[in-house]
């Protein structure tokens, strides 16, 4: 599968298969729930489905590999046979191999390769779209890590070495999509910086996703506002970001970032 491009910038419906992510762990555990929601917001417009089964939030706990691989394969399997494209949100190999049989056509790998050396090359066997994110270690660790020269500079620096693993294990450049990974390892000025300048991530040549989603650098800004009210600034970050050139936004309120984009397509474009 190559990457959707519909003509406007691709939004990505998050169904976390956890009971601890930050903004909805515990809602889509159970398969039928994971597997409505995501039929739901394809249904609403959503180009394709992200299906996770580990929380990324800070200071989680990993979960064995078998067990992020039971939670996702059977949901993931289940939208593809109701005709959802799938990508995995994993960073361990064989959860990725898991859930390619399983149907998925995109592989979704927070850690951009680092969290295991065999991803690359799982990805390249398949021949599957690969994003990037930026990362610089667990959740545990993460805050520790949340130190820059110039965050944009290294990101973008950081993000050239992953694709240069990637691509050295197989991995086609037109499969390749960065993500600079707000959140992970970056406080909420790191993150406003990575948005201010997308344009110099965009620079390097590949399709950039954008994950803002309800995340706490919104709710900062919006004088400590919980994940369910950072839904509005979300939908401001996607139409920002669509209309800097992002390639897409991963979101869980699919249908306020569809308008948001439709807007800013219509915007840039001079026309409705
Ligand atoms: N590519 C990508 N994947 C991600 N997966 C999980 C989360 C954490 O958010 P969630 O707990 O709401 O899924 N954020 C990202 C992100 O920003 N980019």
């Amino acid at each position: 599968m190559s990457l959707p491009r519909p003509g406007r910038c691709v939004v990505m419906g998050v169904v976390n298969v956890t009971p601890d992510s930050f903004s909805d762990g515990g809602r889509y555990l159970g398969r039928p729930d994971a597997v409505e929601h995501g039929v739901a917001m394809f249904r609403r417009g959503a180009d394709l489905i992200d299906v996770g089964g580990e929380s990324t939030r800070p200071g989680a706990d990993r979960v064995e590999p078998a067990v992020e691989a039971a939670r996702v394969a059977p949901v993931i399997r289940e939208l593809v046979a109701a005709g959802v494209p799938v990508s995995v949100d994993t960073m361990r190999a064989e959860v990725a191999e898991a859930a390619l049989e399983a149907g998925a056509s995109i592989v979704n790998d927070v850690s951009g390769g680092l969290a295991d050396p065999r991803m690359a090359s799982v990805v390249a066997s398949a021949g599957v779209p690969y994003v990037l994110m930026h990362w610089r270690g667990h959740s545990r660790d993460m805050d520790k890590l949340a130190v820059y020269d110039d965050v944009v500079r290294d990101v973008r620096d950081e993000l050239s070495a992953r694709v240069d693993t990637a691509l050295a294990a197989g991995v086609r450049a037109e499969d390749v999509v960065l993500d600079p990974g707000l959140g992970f390892a970056k406080d909420a000025t790191h993150n406003w910086q990575l948005l201010q300048r997308l344009d110099e991530l965009l620079e390097l040549g590949f399709p950039v996703l954008v994950g803002a989603s309800r995340k706490r650098f919104l709710g900062t800004l919006l004088g400590g506002r919980p994940p369910s009210g950072r839904e509005d600034a979300t939908a401001a970050v996607s139409a920002l970001a669509a209309f800097s050139g992002a390639w897409g936004v991963r979101v869980h309120d699919v249908g306020r970032s569809l308008d948001a984009v439709a807007v800013a397509g219509a915007w840039r474009a001079g026309r409705g």
